[in-house]
Parts: structure tokens; sequence; C-alpha cells
């Protein structure tokens, strides 16, 4: 049976709908990612799952058990932010001790030590939290919100504040720790890369409505749809006639990665090049094909690139998804 129950949930602001209808089960351990654009009702879906917004239909359960109308602090989730609102007057130990301290837990200190090992920080307990970089911040913020043993830890967007090499980094730490504590957590995020590195399952929202769900892998090879395809990187979505000139056995439309189209000399595809943007291993391209209309690609160093010019491209499969 599933942990959590969200079931048919609803929440409108001034009648307007920020999640309409999502129904989505997790499982005991399991790390669910709710994946979407700005504004697409995320964290408002969490805000509903920690009590913190009134439902305007469905329920959420835990374990089977309808906590709707259960107050914040009895359902024994935490909750972890963007910037991880620690005490900035108290050191990193007492930070970290102080869900432990409103339940008057014995064996704190100890308890602390383990949790600074867990996050990748030992020795650092006496340290000021101002003293800390950005990235230690989140770890310690990780830390507290796991002192308490949470049956359900909820995450909106944890690592965003971080910049791009710490973010890939921690999140790849923060799968290692909620993997490693068995914990249950659900994480709120835009990034398709972050989602991807840290869940078991991904959920996608679009305009507060749950489009797909399922293992990462799954929704890369096979989003539902062309407005799914687009939010997750592929940047050309061809109908099935065109789609036929890439993929001769295709039978509906494909998503194509900039990555996908090549440009190359010993090409199976004439084209002429539309636009050259340089980047760090070549040139980001836009190539008017013959018979499939504009794409993006992407030519290696070696390719002189002379807008207006003939080109030849390649298809990566690597990049290449099939719609239903
Ligand atoms: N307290 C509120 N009052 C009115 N409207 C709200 C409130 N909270 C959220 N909204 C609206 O609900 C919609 C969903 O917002 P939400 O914050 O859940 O999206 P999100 O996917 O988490 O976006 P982001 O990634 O930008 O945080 C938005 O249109 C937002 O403006």
């Amino acid at each position: 049976m599933d942990a959590l129950g969200i079931d048919g949930v609803g929440v409108s602001f001034d009648g307007v709908p920020a999640v309409d209808g999502v129904t989505l089960g997790v499982a005991p351990g399991e790390v669910l990612g709710i994946l979407g654009p700005s504004g697409s009702g995320k964290s408002t879906l969490l805000r509903a799952v920690a009590g913190l917004e009134r439902l305007g239909s469905g329920s959420v359960s835990w374990h089977g058990d309808d906590i709707t109308a259960l107050a914040v602090h009895r359902r024994g989730f935490a909750l972890m932010f963007q910037d991880g609102q620690l005490f900035p007057h108290r050191t990193v130990a007492q930070n970290i001790a102080y869900p432990l301290r409103i339940t008057r837990a014995s064996g704190q200190a100890e308890r602390v030590v383990d949790l600074l090992d867990l996050v990748g920080l030992p020795g650092f307990g006496e340290r000021r939290v101002t003293e800390l970089s950005g990235g230690e911040q989140q770890r310690v913020a990780l830390a507290r919100s796991l002192a308490g043993k949470p049956r359900l830890l909820l995450l909106d967007e944890p690592l965003s504040s971080l910049d791009r090499e710490l973010r890939e980094r921690l999140a790849g730490d923060l799968r290692r720790i909620l993997v490693a504590t068995g914990t249950t957590a659900v994480f709120v995020t835009h990034d398709q890369d972050e989602a991807f590195a840290v869940s078991d399952r991904v959920a996608v929202m679009m305009r507060g409505r749950l489009e797909q769900v399922g293992t990462p892998a799954e929704v890369w090879r096979r989003p539902v749809n062309a407005a799914v395809a687009r939010f997750l990187g592929y940047t050309t979505v061809l109908d099935p006639d065109r789609a036929r000139l890439v993929v001769p056995e295709a039978t509906g439309a494909i998503a194509l990665r900039a990555a996908a189209v090549v440009v190359t000399d010993d090409a199976s595809v004439r084209g002429t090049l539309v636009s050259s943007t340089p980047a760090v291993d070549g040139a980001r391209v836009r190539v008017l094909l013959d018979g499939i209309g504009e794409v993006d690609g992407v030519a290696g160093p070696r390719h002189p690139l002379v807008v207006g010019s003939a080109v030849g491209v390649r298809f990566d499969p690597a990049g290449i998804a099939v719609l239903p």
C-alpha cells in the first residue's frame, strides 16, 4: 500500500484552480519528484500535502487513513524550502538539534554528530550558520529536516538557490541521503536534471494538472504529449508524416532533442543552414530540412558554418522520443 495518498486534490485561489484534480500515490521509502514549469501548481500541491492549504476537493491520506483535516504539526511530516530557514544566531549543532529539543529526545549530541556525518559536514557542529556557504547551509537544513525522523519529508526547490555545479553535486548527495535513511520524500523542482537525479519516479505537472508519472527513464523516453516533451527539453515535435522521414517505422509523432540532429558530411537528409550560435563543443544550429522543416541541431567544431549554405544531417536515436 502507498504511504502517501493524494486523491483528486484540488486547490483554488479566488476561484482560479492552482491544483486541479491530482491523484498520486507515494510508496514507503520512495522519492517522488514533482516537476513542472513555474506556476504549474507544484508548491501548492506540496503545501496541500503538508496541511498548509485548504483543499477545495479531494483528500490526502497516510497509509490509508484520511488526514485531510489533521493539523499541520500532527502529521509528522517535515518541510524543507529553497532557503533552509536556519536560525542565523545559533550554531550548526543547535539548528540541527532544534526538532529534537522540542521532542526532548535523549542522545541528542550523538544524533547531531551522526546527522553531520550523513550530510558530509563532520566537525561543523560549533560553526555559526552565517559562516557557511549556501551549499553547506542547505546540508544543515537537510540534517535538521531529518533530525526528527519525519514519516514524510517534503522538499520545495531545496537546491534552487545554489549555482549549477553545486546543485548537480548536491542532487546526487540528496538522493544518497534519502535512500540511506529510507526516507519517504516528495521533492518539488522546475529543473529536469535535478528531478531525474533525485527521484525514483517523476510526476510532471502543467497548469495545475498531473500530465504524467513514471520513472525518469520512462518519462524521458516516452513523454505523453508534445507539451511535456518540450518542457523536458525536446526542441522539435514532428507530426507523423514528417516523423517517418526521420524514423521510417514511426507510427505517431516524434520529439527531437537538438543533440539528435547532427550536422555531418555523410548525411542522410539534406537542408540549408538557417542560423548558427557558437557553443563550447561546436555550435547550436537551426537547419531547414527538405520535407521536414526547420529543426534545432548541433554541429561539431570541424564544420565551417555559413548561414544559407547546404548542409546534411544525421539523426541520433538517443535523442529521439516517440510520442503515443
Ligand atoms: N497564496 C496564493 N494566492 C493566490 N494565488 C496563488 C497563491 N499561491 C499560489 N498561487 C497561484 O497558484 C498558481 C500555482 O502556484 P505554485 O506556487 O503552486 O506554482 P509552482 O509550480 O510551485 O511555481 P514556482 O515553480 O514558480 O514556484 C500560480 O498561478 C500562483 O500564482
